[in-house]
């Protein structure tokens, strides 16, 4: 039975769901080093933001099939450790959306409305009406910075409070923006003019201190900023500086640097600014979703079935995977194919699709035809997850190419490979009932569908060649299953494809290749 260890708190749902196909072990709160340890017995691990997945971990887990996010962000994980190593990394890209966003907007409200501090003040019995004085958030302009999932819910909850919206995303369209309601523009633009700024982004390279001195200077020393995103995106020391000096008006902090928040000058601001402990994804309703969304895609991963938000497997979702399906066992089978006809290092790889399997996404296709490729060298090593990576660190050059105008079955792939050994060139098609056929091997026609063992000739047509194999192999006590040649003119160069019932024996080869005639020979198994 698989084991699966849980090592943040998650809800009871998701534990129910791993349990029906797993063992489950919640182990929350260890200690790096513990968890390195414990690390090798397990095919999956499911976490919050507490657990750092480094590349340590990551090494060690040597039977982790899976790591499961139950949440967004994936910045404690080591995903280019976990790709490499073929582990499927997944999230619940959606399920705490509205928590995450309905925090931001509680925190904008109680920085305006100076709630937390009121609160702290009845209850220590006083009475203090006109210390707490706010300020309303109608027709104020909130300036969103990344227009995604929980920065568009902000959007539509903002802009139904009677705020004006300013948005910056690169990576969105004008139309997208103008259709949440917001106008989009530039940072710089935003941060002069916005009286609240809330930040909905991944912390990365780009946006690590991207609120820092520079950018409190911009805003206006009324302006209130919320980051309820991730801790590093604003310049703690700055945000404290800027506070003290009266730059800005508030800031409300749900993510740190460093979390636990430790030793922190922002602990000593005072009613201006609002510290929540990572709480954007704290409701019943959240945690309820994610875990169950998470847990459900480690539960398929270990039973062999796809992931459908994984991280790390780019343009795999599972509609596509459904509907690509037995394209996917093409490519993969016609990768392995050609892989083997090139025997040695392949440099380069065209894939080539056409017809009606040109109009498709051909991410998929190109990931398991490097798959295929990739087997016989790397065996059950190689995986939807690290074929890219695997393909590119070993310098294979990948090139895509399409040709809708092929009118042969209802799409085509073909596949050609430049190697050390020379050039080889492999195209397979779907028949009706999905059963793959090679219908091209280096440009010769046939009408093949493979099978576990096959032995491919590259020949002269003459008579008397085929016989001659039949009876080498018949001494050999080799069965032939069926047999083909394609050809391009009588008496040229021909090829013959045979499916053999047995693997060739050893010494075979070697034989046919002898018979004259014979230019090439080549096993394959797939
Ligand atoms: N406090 C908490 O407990 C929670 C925090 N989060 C965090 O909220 C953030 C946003 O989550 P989602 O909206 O679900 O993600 P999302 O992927 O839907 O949206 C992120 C947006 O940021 C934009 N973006 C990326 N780089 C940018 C840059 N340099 N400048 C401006 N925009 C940029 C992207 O184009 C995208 O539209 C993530 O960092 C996530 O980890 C999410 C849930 C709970
Ligand atoms: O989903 C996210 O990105 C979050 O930050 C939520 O974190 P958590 O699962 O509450 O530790």
């Amino acid at each position: 039975m698989s084991k699966v260890l849980v090592s943040d708190p998650i809800d009871q749902a998701g534990i129910d769901i791993l349990s029906q196909v797993a063992q489950v072990d919640v182990k929350t709160g260890l200690p790096a080093e513990e968890l390195v340890r414990i690390i090798p017995e397990y095919d999956a691990l499911m976490i919050r933001s507490e657990t750092r997945v480094t590349q340590e971990v990551i090494s060690a887990g040597k039977q982790l099939k899976i790591i499961g996010r139950a949440g967004v962000g994936v910045d404690n994980v080591d995903v280019p450790a976990a790709t490499r190593q073929g582990i499927v990394v997944v999230n619940s890209p959606e399920g705490n959306t509205i928590a995450a966003a309905e925090h931001a907007i509680a925190l904008m409200l109680s920085l305006s409305r100076l709630i937390p501090d009121a609160n702290t003040s009845v209850k220590s019995g006083k009475w203090e009406r006109k210390k707490f004085v706010g300020a309303e958030v109608y027709k104020k302009t909130l300036g969103i910075v990344g227009l995604g999932k929980i920065g568009s819910h902000v959007a539509a909850v903002a802009k139904a409070m009677g705020m004006k919206l300013l948005a910056f995303d690169p990576f969105i369209s004008t139309e997208r923006a103008e259709h949440i309601g917001c106008r989009l523009v530039d940072m710089d633009m935003l941060l002069r003019e916005a009286d609240y700024i809330t930040l909905h982004i991944p912390k990365t390279p780009e946006t690590a201190h991207l609120i820092n001195a520079e950018a409190f200077a911009k805003m206006k020393p009324t302006a209130r900023i919320i980051n309820c995103a991730r801790g590093g995106i604003i310049d703690e020391a700055a945000l404290a500086e800027a506070v003290k000096e009266g730059k800005i008006a508030g800031a409300a902090l749900d993510v740190f640097e460093s979390e636990p928040l430790g030793e922190s000058p922002l602990r000593d601001l005072g009613k201006e600014v609002i510290l929540t402990p990572h709480l954007g994804a704290s409701t019943a309703e959240a945690q309820v979703n994610v875990a169950i969304d998470v847990a459900e895609q480690i539960r398929d991963v270990l039973l062999g079935l796809p992931a459908r938000s994984a991280v790390n497997i780019p343009g795999l979702y599972p509609d596509v995977l459904e509907k690509l399906k037995p394209y996917l066992r093409l490519a993969e089978t016609l990768g392995n194919l050609v892989s083997q006809l090139a025997g040695g290092r392949v440099e380069s790889l065209n894939v080539h699709l056409q017809g009606e399997l040109a109009s498709n996404d051909s991410k998929p296709i190109v990931i398991a035809a490097l798959k295929g490729l990739l087997y016989q060298a790397l065996r059950e090593r190689v995986n939807y997850v690290n074929a890219s990576i695997e393909a590119k660190e070993r310098g294979i050059r990948v090139i895509e190419t399409r040709d809708n105008a092929v009118r042969d079955y209802a799409g085509s792939l073909h596949l050609e490979a430049k190697g050390s050994l020379g050039e080889h060139s492999v195209t397979g098609a779907l028949l009706g009932d999905g059963e793959i056929h090679i219908t091209d091997i280096n440009e010769f026609p046939i009408n093949v569908p493979p099978t576990h063992h096959m032995l491919f000739t590259l020949h002269r047509d003459m008579p008397g060649i085929i016989g001659k194999i039949g009876s080498l192999l018949g001494s050999f006590n080799v069965n032939i299953a069926s047999m083909q040649v394609g050809r391009k003119i009588v008496r040229g160069d021909a090829v013959m494809v045979l499916s053999l019932d047995d693997p060739l024996p050893e010494g075979v080869l070697a034989e046919i290749l002898k018979v004259p005639g014979i230019r090439d020979a080549y096993t394959v198994t797939l």
